[in-house]
């Protein structure tokens, strides 16, 4: 069985999805940030914190686990910085506890959804993992606390790791079933489908001054399908004792910026968005793109979703959440 700690939120319950047609899945979430309803009714389902140490010795004496999927985080840029406390409790204090609880209980695999906030602001044009990692948020030192815990985690005891760094994922679930839901929403995708579907008033873009060919920060955009499936493969790798430890990135390698996401969007739901041109927000890079070569490589992953198709998914999902909510 495979353990997949914070299932229930966005990019959690999307890996839960696809992993339940291969794998026994069991799910541990505390349900501050995530939902009962996204979780796929085949995986079982615990409701507990995963800093707590009782709540996971249950599960892993209960369970026979193989491998465990570390999904659960608090990760609101912004509100790192306002109440970092939070974040290094949550992300790397109960994360500590739970890999403690592998140890003892002898559980050796471990996936970790890590960020590219871990390289702060590099002036690159493709990031590869070779990149000084350089967090210039709370949120983004709690992620690379995590990953530097799994070397000396990996040398002393033996625990086996594939550390996922993330770009900007985005997009539904193809079934319609499930997609992003997020309380407060940050992100730009969801923003603007919720602008167009009248949920808000307008769009902020936030900056128009980088150094950028339209002046708005560019992004790398990967399906929260296209994640889940190098999951998969980072199990996979894993289990079959491919791989001891690795870092991937993960993001589809193509740039847009925001001028662009929110034409393509404008496209795809054949709407006009009201957009206000605002200040810079703190701490938002220029731009991230990610080199997902090394993943491509090693374990044969390719993005399958473009931004348009990302864009189309999402858009099916907000539609039928609103629909749903008029019933
Ligand atoms: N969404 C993105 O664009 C993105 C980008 C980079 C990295 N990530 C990382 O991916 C992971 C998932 O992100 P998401 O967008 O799905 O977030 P999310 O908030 O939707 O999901 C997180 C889940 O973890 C659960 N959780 C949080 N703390 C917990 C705890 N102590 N015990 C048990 N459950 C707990 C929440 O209830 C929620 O279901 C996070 O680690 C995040 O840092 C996300
Ligand atoms: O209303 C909005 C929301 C966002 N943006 C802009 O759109 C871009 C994308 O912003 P998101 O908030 O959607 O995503 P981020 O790039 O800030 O964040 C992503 O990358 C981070 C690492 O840098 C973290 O990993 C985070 O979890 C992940 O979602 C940024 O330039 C942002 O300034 C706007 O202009 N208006």
């Amino acid at each position: 069985m495979i353990l997949v700690v914070g299932g229930a939120g966005y990019v959690g319950s999307h890996l839960v999805k696809e992993l339940v047609e291969k794998e026994k899945v069991v799910v541990l979430d505390n349900l501050s940030t995530g939902f009962k309803s996204l979780i796929d009714d085949r995986a079982v389902f615990v409701e507990g914190d995963l800093g707590n140490r009782s709540v996971l010795d249950e599960v892993f004496s209960t369970y026979p686990i193989k491998a465990v999927m570390h999904f659960a985080a608090n990760s609101l840029v912004g509100e790192s910085v306002e109440n970092p406390y939070k974040y290094y409790e949550n992300n790397v204090s109960a994360t500590l506890t739970l890999l403690k609880a592998m140890v003892d209980h002898n559980v050796k695999n471990f996936i970790f959804s890590s960020t590219a906030a871990t390289y702060g602001t590099p002036n690159v044009d493709l990031i590869d993992e070779g990149q000084p990692n350089n967090p210039i948020n709370p949120y983004g030192k709690t992620k690379l606390m995590v990953e530097h815990i799994l070397e000396d985690f990996s040398a002393a005891y033996g625990l086996n790791y594939v550390v996922l760094r993330y770009f900007n994922v985005a997009g539904a679930h193809h079934s319609g079933t499930i997609g992003e839901s997020h309380d407060p929403e940050t992100h730009l995708i969801p923003i603007i489908l919720q602008h167009l579907l009248g949920q808000r008033e307008e769009i902020s873009v936030f900056g128009t001054d980088y150094n950028t060919p339209d002046g708005t920060c560019i992004r790398d955009y990967i399906h929260a399908t296209d994640l889940a499936n190098a999951h998969i493969l980072a199990l996979e790798a894993l289990l079959e004792e491919k791989k001891k430890t690795a870092i991937y990135n993960l993001g589809n390698g193509n740039g847009f910026s925001v001028k662009e996401v929110i034409e393509t969007c404008e496209q795809v739901t054949e709407r006009t968005a009201t957009i206000q041109y605002v200040e810079r927000r703190a701490g938002d890079p220029a731009k991230l793109v990610a080199s997902s070569e090394k993943i491509q490589a090693e374990l044969g992953w390719e993005p399958k979703f473009s931004l348009t198709d990302i864009i189309e998914s999402a858009w099916n999902w907000h539609r039928q959440t609103v629909l749903s909510k008029q019933v």
